[in-house]
């Protein structure tokens, strides 16, 4: 075994990878060059002095400290709020979080990757070198997370919809693009000019003389047109699509980063309907990296081509004219006949969306009850109205280009009847006729063009309406917002006369006057199914904003703290643990960088490790969408492991041991008492009275969105037995008599951590 397998083996048994992997690393200082490259980096301003003083402070004052530890002294003295650091071997680092930095070769060096992917590293004294990921391999790495920029979603200042004004922003960030194109496109329109003076010289010089040399001169001329027509053409078109994926790339990214910090509580409840909505994006895309900017260059051009035509043909021109307001009219009637039925059209598409997405979801579900012929109704209803949408969309937009297309030949075959009474009157030769029906080309093929774009515009539109309405939903918080980042973890937590109903129901879920955690308290909350539980630890954990009234987070309103402060203060374990697609380990450590060490001791503690004991992979057992893969009770294992990771202030548990067996309930109990710290406060909700016994200083009886009773379980527990009588007012958790004598009770309580 080699050094580095040793200290490999060594992370993976579970120690300390900070402590045990090069017994040099907790000694050696984090070089104030070298974090001051990372801050730079990370849009941290901080004083070079001032940087070199902490990092000496830290030396002297730490001289056995895991790095993590050194950075969070030199934080804390420059007084940096919100940047923390976890620190973990490289191989267990995902690279999208660079820039880092990464002990190797027996030093702290900046890590970081450019646009091609290749990864750089820097030393504190400044020199650069690439390097390949191999090598790296058992490297640690330094991670900060910063608090989020907030004038990132500076979008939701524009006016109007949001989306068009959002693409058209982003398109128009450089114009040197446009100015480009438009160059390129002038230049293109000239040179289709030499083509029709081409023929003219052609017909009109060289036919009647059979005069070769000039044919030869004029052939060379269009080669060279020709060559410099092929090359313009490419470049323009690859500066177009460039444009484009860059535009994509950054509405999308925005779009996204808007969806993932939705209020949770407005998001509209089909989320098939919403994905279909934000996919919309995709033919808003398509569009712009499709001619129409093109097209659009080319319409003035039109204008360009019929004054050449008068030019050369006389009245021609004024044929060619004719044509443009009659297409203009036909643009307008098919574009708005078009708008009505690409909107319904496309509703009725998300919904099939929200429909499908549902189905699969709810696969088991459909089988179990024999309720496929329900959703095959459903989708055939939805799919008939489509395709009748579709037929009629088809034949207005055929209709448009046929009309087009008969319209132009139209205006070809008048051009030529003008031109023999030209050539008749002695006005015209027959070269020019035939060069300004090569012209007369150039004049219809932007306004078909314009014609087909325009159908288009009119679904690129109605997309963009589509994601318009999800930006309008509201994000969790204003991008105004000037955030609180509060250094003191807090040591309560409280409800101020607040009222919460969920959206689109008129119902109030929850109304409480009062309602005050304070640290070291273990609370366990009852009540009968629906009587607002999970509601109320959900409000707690800042995932649902009150209707009326706040929730206070020691002295501060939750919703003015910056989120990411939230989340490390505050962890929740939902009722329905979701999984992503990924490993085990990705599930667990869902928030990003965890040591080894911790991952392995909590899943000891909490059982997780029997789930890898079956499988080769270990802990990069593969899970797939929405969790495939782990049973009921392993995925609340998996939950629970999210949360005691975190290790918040503020535990708020929904009904943790619901798809448990009783060892591992057990388990999961001593685990509770052995990580809730004394300070901490731990809020639980569950059917299971005994648990409340066993937990609870503190027990609270929830009825109907209210607080029914409140009080240590000695004297809750026992008035709600005796009002147990009516079944109306009986919560349902309470249906256990036997485990509910004050004997029991006085026993359990006993054990409260
Ligand atoms: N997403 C939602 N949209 C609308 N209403 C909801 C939603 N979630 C819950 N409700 C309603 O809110 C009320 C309280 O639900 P909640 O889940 O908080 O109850 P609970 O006490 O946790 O129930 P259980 O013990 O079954 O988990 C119920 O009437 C429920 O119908």
């Amino acid at each position: 075994m080699t050094d580095m397998q040793k200290k490999a083996a060594q992370l993976d048994s579970g120690e300390d990878s900070s402590a045990k992997f090069d017994g040099s690393l907790q000694e050696q200082p984090l070089p104030a060059k070298v974090l001051k490259l990372l801050f730079e980096r990370l849009d941290i301003s901080v004083q070079m002095g001032a940087l070199i003083q902490a990092c000496e402070q830290a030396d002297k004052s730490l001289t056995d400290a895991a790095p993590a530890k050194r950075f969070s002294f030199i934080a804390h003295t420059l007084k940096l709020q919100g940047v923390q650091a976890a620190q973990l071997r490289w191989s267990r680092f995902d690279q999208r979080r660079l820039p880092a930095l990464i002990f190797y070769q027996g030093k702290w060096q900046l890590i970081e990757q450019g646009s091609d992917g290749q990864l750089t590293l820097t030393d504190d004294a400044g020199e650069c070198r690439d390097f390949s990921e191999e090598v790296l391999e058992e490297a640690i790495v330094l991670w900060l997370r910063t608090p989020p920029k907030q004038e990132q979603s500076s979008i939701f200042s524009l006016k109007g919809n949001i989306a068009a004004r959002l693409v058209f922003t982003e398109m128009f960030k450089t114009r040197r693009w446009l100015v480009d194109i438009i160059i390129a496109t002038v230049i293109i329109n000239f040179l289709a000019v030499a083509t029709s003076i081409f023929a003219m010289q052609v017909y009109d010089r060289v036919v009647p003389t059979l005069a070769y040399a000039t044919l030869t001169t004029l052939v060379t001329g269009m080669f060279i047109v020709l060559s410099l027509d092929w090359l313009l053409k490419t470049v323009r078109a690859r500066t177009l699509d460039s444009v484009s994926c860059a535009v994509d790339k950054a509405v999308s990214q925005q779009v996204f980063d808007h969806v993932t910090h939705l209020q949770l509580d407005s998001r509209p409840r089909s989320l098939g309907t919403l994905a279909a909505q934000v996919g919309g994006l995709d033919s808003v895309r398509q569009f712009f990296s499709s001619g129409v900017v093109f097209a659009l260059v080319d319409m003035p051009f039109a204008l360009f081509f019929i004054a050449i035509i008068a030019i050369i043909g006389g009245h021609i021109g004024w044929v060619y004219l004719a044509l443009l307001p009659v297409a203009a009219i036909l643009g307008w009637i098919t574009q708005k006949r078009l708008r009505r039925l690409l909107k319904a059209q496309m509703m009725r598409s998300n919904e099939r969306q929200g429909l499908l997405v549902d189905v699969i979801q709810g696969a088991e579900s459909i089988r179990a009850s024999n309720a496929n012929w329900r959703f095959s109704t459903q989708w055939q209803e939805i799919t008939t109205t489509i395709s009748r949408y579709n037929i009629r969309q088809k034949a207005i937009s055929n209709f448009a280009t046929v009309t087009t297309g008969s319209l132009s030949t139209a205006a070809y075959v008048c051009a030529i009847v003008v031109g023999v009474g030209q050539i008749e009157a002695g006005n015209l030769t027959m070269g020019a006729l035939i060069a300004c029906s090569i012209l007369g080309g150039r004049v219809i093929a932007p306004v078909s063009q314009g014609i087909q774009y325009l159908s288009q515009w009119q679904s690129v539109s109605q997309a963009l309406d589509m994601v318009n309405q999800v930006l309008l939903l509201d994000s969790e918080r204003h991008a105004d917002q000037n955030l609180l980042l509060p250094e003191q973890a807090p040591d309560s937590v409280a409800l101020d006369a607040v009222s919460f109903s969920y959206p689109e129901s008129p119902v109030r879920q929850l109304k409480i006057d009062t309602l005050t955690f304070k640290a070291g308290e273990r609370v366990v909350l009852l009540g009968a199914i629906g009587s607002g539980k999970s509601t109320l630890l959900k409000v707690l954990a800042g995932l649902y904003r009150p209707s009326e009234g706040r929730v206070r987070l020691g002295d501060a309103d939750l919703w003015e703290i910056d989120p990411n402060i939230v989340s490390d203060h505050v962890s929740y374990l939902p009722q329905n643990v979701h999984l992503f697609k990924g490993t085990l380990r990705s599930n667990l450590a869902l928030s990003g960088a965890v040591s080894d060490s911790h991952l392995l001791q909590i899943s000891k503690e909490l059982g997780i490790e029997r789930i890898v004991a079956d499988s080769p992979m270990g802990m990069d057992l593969a899970i797939s969408e929405g969790g495939e893969g782990l049973s009921g009770g392993q995925k609340q294992l998996v939950g629970l492991g999210r949360v005691f990771l975190a290790q918040p202030k503020i535990w708020l548990l929904d009904e943790p041991t619901a798809s448990l067996d009783n060892e591992s309930e057990q388990q999961i109990l001593a685990a509770i008492s052995a990580h809730v710290k004394a300070d901490d406060i731990l809020i639980i909700s569950t059917h299971k009275p005994a648990l409340a016994a066993r937990l609870a200083s503190r027990v609270i009886i929830m009825q109907r969105g209210e607080i029914l009773a409140d009080g240590k379980p000695e004297t809750v527990l026992p008035k709600i037995m005796q009002r147990n009588t009516p079944a109306a007012t009986k919560p349902s958790g309470l249906r256990t008599p036997k485990s509910f004598n004050q004997d029991v009770i006085k026993k359990e309580s006993n054990n409260v951590i």
